[in-house]
């Protein structure tokens, strides 16, 4: 059996199935008109992290070896003529004089996807797609929702990752919200023509230091086993934890890959808390705080499953956290 710290996140979240999009009548969004960003997409209904909102197959897709829109507008005649007024219909920021209308609207909507669904097929050339709805959701670098590509269904799936309430907009990020704020500003610009008024980037040199906190926790992170293993939990090692929880939901980064590690993090300590608490080891109990482990476990499996873990392996790997971290606290006591 793997250690924890041998589990990261990019390796649970394999491949999985879900409905599509088309059996909700009416859909749980619509599309309507957002103030200074044309149209955008809002949430018809209120949505729990990890639910899913939008399952759409694109209306067209380039494959990295083949040709492109530039290339190829052939690709656009062979689609049937609904599909064609539905592309035609999609924002184009590009002017003539820059590119053609078909590739100045493809350069507009593009989301890249992934061809295979492997772990490890993030180093391959994406494949580039363009979607009717999923097209409509506008930038932020604290985006809502997590955006997951199925190679195995070719559908983009669309799930939020924290509380959605009804009539919020759906926002999505075009660029790595880890680039510091003047990179991604330039992207934005060249690419997509808008500066990013959002939170974080108003506020660039602070958001910039608590995201670069942020990347750099990674390690902080990685030790859970060694230290079950060695101390009982102490008081700052939640408090230091929760502090980074707080640090993702003030820069809204719970699409990120952060959020997982740290709610992972919460679900071990606090499992280990209850057991010494459990045990009458020290006056542990009494420092639970936050959510307990049932609440991180249940926030951890809907951000794992909107990541594309599927049921069944996520139980068997909290499973797994549970008995490594069952039996590295009894080496400690024992001294094993
Ligand atoms: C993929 S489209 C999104 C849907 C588009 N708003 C529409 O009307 O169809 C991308 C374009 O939307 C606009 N947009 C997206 N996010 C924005 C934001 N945060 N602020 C302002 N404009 C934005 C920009 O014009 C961008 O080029």
């Amino acid at each position: 059996m793997p250690e924890v710290d041998e589990f990261d996140e990019e390796d649970i979240l394999s491949d999985g199935v879900a409905s599509d999009s088309d059996s909700y009548s009416p859909k749980p969004y619509r599309i309507q008109e957002i103030p200074s960003k044309g149209l955008g997409v809002v949430a018809a209904i209120d949505f729990a992290l990890g639910d899913l909102i939008i399952v759409e197959s694109p209306l067209l897709l380039f494959r990295p070896e083949g040709p492109t829109i530039s290339s190829d507008l052939g690709a656009f005649e062979k689609l049937e003529d609904g599909k064609k007024e539905a592309y035609m219909k999609l924002d184009n920021v590009h002017p003539e004089s820059e590119c053609p209308p078909l590739v100045g609207i493809f350069n507009t909507n593009a989301y890249d996807v992934q061809e295979s669904d492997h772990a490890d097929s993030d180093d391959d050339p994406p494949c580039v797609a363009v979607f009717n709805d999923i097209s409509r959701i506008n930038h932020s670098c604290s985006p809502n929702t997590i955006r997951l590509w199925r190679a195995s269904s070719s559908a983009m799936h669309i799930s939020a990752c924290r509380a959605i309430p009804a009539g919020t907009e759906l926002t999505t990020y075009y660029r790595d919200p880890f680039l510091p704020s003047s990179e991604r500003h330039a992207t934005l610009l060249a690419i997509y023509k808008f500066r990013c008024v959002c939170p974080s980037c108003l506020n660039p040199a602070a958001s910039d230091n608590r995201r670069l906190r942020l990347r750099q926790s990674r390690g902080r992170l990685a030790d859970l086993v060694a230290w079950a293993r060695v101390a009982p939990p102490s008081p700052d090692l939640l408090a230091d934890t929760l502090e980074l929880l707080a640090l993702v939901q003030e820069e809204g980064l719970e699409s990120q890959h952060v959020y997982g590690r740290v709610l992972r993090h919460l679900m071990c300590i606090s499992y280990v808390m209850q057991m010494c608490a459990e045990e009458g080891e020290d006056d542990i109990g009494s420092n639970v705080e936050g959510e307990g482990y049932e609440g991180y476990k249940r926030m951890l499996r809907a951000w794992r499953m909107a990541n594309g873990a599927e049921e069944v392996g996520v139980g068997r790997v909290e499973l797994a956290e549970e008995e490594m971290m069952r039996v590295a606290v009894s080496r400690r006591r024992t001294g094993g």
